[in-house]
């Protein structure tokens, strides 16, 4: 074509037809050569009952990433909802994007804690198997789960450590037949992944961490970027309660765009490149959970002023006593390795 009739076409061809507003199966690619929607229905608190019913109409809404984890202990519930709309003829499995996670309790029982979790979820494989947290617990406490020492703080397992758990999850991607598609952590600050990625052989694929305007958490997001390494958001809302919702350069950057605070808060990580989990049961909150839009560069320098003006605010740290490398909590044991 005539570059300058290009030129002309591109100058008079409008924005949303060049940039089209991401959706929420907007594909994100991984180091894999997968690729992963943009927006996954989170499970986590999502109470049995309830949370069959909430992933059941997610997915006929046209969610097809679902995050699920063995520790949310609803896996079962999930699976029913999964085998409902697949038996049903609503979304055929190779159509959806299911992850689980590996609980710190299972650390040196990689393969069971991954059967655990396809057999409650009625799944014969997953897309993504994270570790949970890069933090060993005890496999023979006094809890399946959330094991305590007589002085109630967090049975913690010395014996092994976050870099042999990820060599034992490569194992998984190994096997003859692989039961999961691709592997990845949750909850990694930069020197916990540089401690991993020093004696790994598969880079993860993905890292996924807490992240909103309240907590940018830029160090690591940028780290991962250099390495491929693909961030998931949780917690968009600021988790239990959404307390987000009412922060107020989320709202001024919503009535800019005649939206809901949801929208700007899902939308803030496509424009990072990031894909996002946003959890809820209430079936309005859902289909209002789809609706996203393209943010400007004026819109995230607001949302960036937001951290630089009330300070930074993490929502999920649980009490294991460690110190996980995040900047923002600089106490507890470094287990980093
Ligand atoms: N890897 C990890 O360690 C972690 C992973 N995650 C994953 O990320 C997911 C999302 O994070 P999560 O911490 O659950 O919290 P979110 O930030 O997604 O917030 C969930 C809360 O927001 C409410 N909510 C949802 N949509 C709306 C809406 N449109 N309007 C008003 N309120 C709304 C929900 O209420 P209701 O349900 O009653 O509608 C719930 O109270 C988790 O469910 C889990 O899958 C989360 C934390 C840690
Ligand atoms: O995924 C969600 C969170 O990480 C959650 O699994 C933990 O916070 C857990 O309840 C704990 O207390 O360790």
């Amino acid at each position: 074509m005539n570059p300058s009739l290009s030129k002309f076409m591109l100058a008079h061809t409008p924005k949303h037809i060049l940039n089209p507003a991401p959706t929420m199966n907007t594909e994100l690619k991984l180091n894999t050569g997968a690729s992963i929607p943009a927006l996954g229905l989170g499970t986590w608190q999502s109470a049995p009952g309830e949370v069959k019913k909430a992933v059941v109409h997610a997915i006929e809404a046209g969610y097809r990433h679902i995050d699920c984890a063995f520790c949310y202990q609803n896996e079962d519930e999930v699976g029913e909802a999964l085998q409902d709309v697949i038996s049903r003829g609503v979304v055929k499995r190779d159509d959806l994007f299911i992850t689980s996670k590996l609980w710190c309790t299972y650390h040196t029982r990689v393969e069971e804690g991954l059967q655990k979790s396809l057999d409650l979820l009625k799944l014969d494989y997953l897309d993504l198997y994270l570790m949970h947290w890069p933090v060993p617990m005890n496999p023979n406490g006094n809890h399946p789960l959330f094991p305590k020492l007589p002085d109630g703080s967090r049975d913690i397992d010395f014996s092994t450590n976050h870099v042999k758990t990820w060599l034992r999850m490569e194992k998984l991607i190994q096997a003859p037949s692989p039961k999961v598609k691709a592997i990845g952590v949750a909850n990694y600050s930069k020197k916990y992944l540089e401690k991993l990625l020093a004696k790994a052989t598969i880079v993860p694929a993905i890292n996924q961490i807490e992240n909103h305007p309240y907590l940018p958490q830029q160090e690591v997001v940028d780290f991962c970027k250099e390495k491929g390494i693909h961030i998931t958001a949780y917690s968009p809302f600021g988790s239990t309660g959404s307390p987000m919702f009412s922060e107020e350069g989320i709202l001024e950057v919503a009535k800019k765009h005649s939206v809901g605070p949801g929208t700007v808060l899902l939308s803030y990580h496509l424009a990072r490149n990031s894909s996002v989990l946003a959890k809820s049961v209430t079936p309005s909150r859902i289909d209002e959970n789809r609706k996203l839009i393209s943010l400007d560069s004026s819109d995230m320098e607001k949302l960036e002023g937001i951290h630089k003006a009330k300070g930074l605010k993490r929502f999920v740290y649980p009490p294991f006593g460690v110190n996980c490398g995040f900047p923002d909590k600089p106490e507890g044991m470094d287990l980093s390795g």
